[in-house]
């Protein structure tokens, strides 16, 4: 079912929550569909309330922001418990849609989308699900079985140019080895599946 089937039936009745998930590497456009998406809920007539990771900096601190600086004010959070207090009980009763960008530094994600289901809000987060090595990131997975709709978004292979890029990689990867590291092109590249194996194939030989 497309996601834009479920935003309708939201608007006619709202008897339950609803979690969609927008994933997929570094600049394959997760922000600008999550962006795109609180327009089309708005534009229903519906409240949505923005909110982000505070560990993302990048372009700003109050703003959600693409890659090509389409920009949104929103909370910047550590934790998602912070929202209803922030927030404030009458706010939050108004709330029909959490949108959440920068998953994956939420340490509290399940635990927020399954209380904010249960009081029938829809939540649309959009993260990083691997991170540089193709390992899992943050708490995204653990949503999977939870969610009505998954979209994997991929970008363009910074190595051939050629192959759609379904990962991320960290630039001089030698040189910075934690999985959390803030930063852009200057870190980060996106990667095919074949590109990815060759570098890390190229990355073994040289420590031999
Ligand atoms: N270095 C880059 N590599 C690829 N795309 C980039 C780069 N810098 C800016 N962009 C732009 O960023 C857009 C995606 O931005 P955004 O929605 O913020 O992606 P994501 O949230 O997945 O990182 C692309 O459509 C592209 O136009
Ligand atoms: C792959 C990878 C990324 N990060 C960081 C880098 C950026 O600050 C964000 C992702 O931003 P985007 O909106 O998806 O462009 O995550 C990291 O900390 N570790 C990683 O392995």
């Amino acid at each position: 079912m497309k996601y834009t089937d479920f935003a309708q039936g939201l608007n006619i009745s709202k008897n339950t929550g609803e979690i969609h998930l927008i994933t997929g590497p570094m600049f394959s456009g997760k922000t600008t569909e999550l962006l795109e998406r609180v327009s089309q809920e708005e534009a229903l007539g519906l409240v949505v309330s923005l909110v982000k990771s505070f560990e993302d900096f990048r372009y700003s601190c109050d703003h959600i922001v693409t890659h090509d600086g389409i920009l949104r004010t929103c909370f910047s959070v550590a934790k998602l418990n912070e929202i209803r207090s922030t927030l404030g009980d009458a706010e939050w009763r108004r709330v029909d849609i959490f949108a959440i960008d920068e998953a994956q530094f939420l340490p509290d994600l399940p635990r927020f989308c399954a209380a904010a289901d249960s009081e029938k809000k829809k939540i649309i987060f959009a993260g990083l699900e691997g991170d540089f090595r193709r390992e899992q990131f943050g708490k995204l997975l653990d949503l999977l079985p939870l969610c009505d709709s998954i979209f994997k978004l991929s970008a363009k292979c910074c190595s051939c140019n050629i192959r759609p890029a379904t990962f991320t990689s960290r630039i001089s990867p030698e040189n910075n080895t934690a999985q959390q590291c803030i930063g852009g092109s200057d870190t980060y590249q996106t990667v095919c599946r074949s590109c990815f194996v060759r570098s890390k194939l190229f990355a073994l030989y040289l420590v031999k």
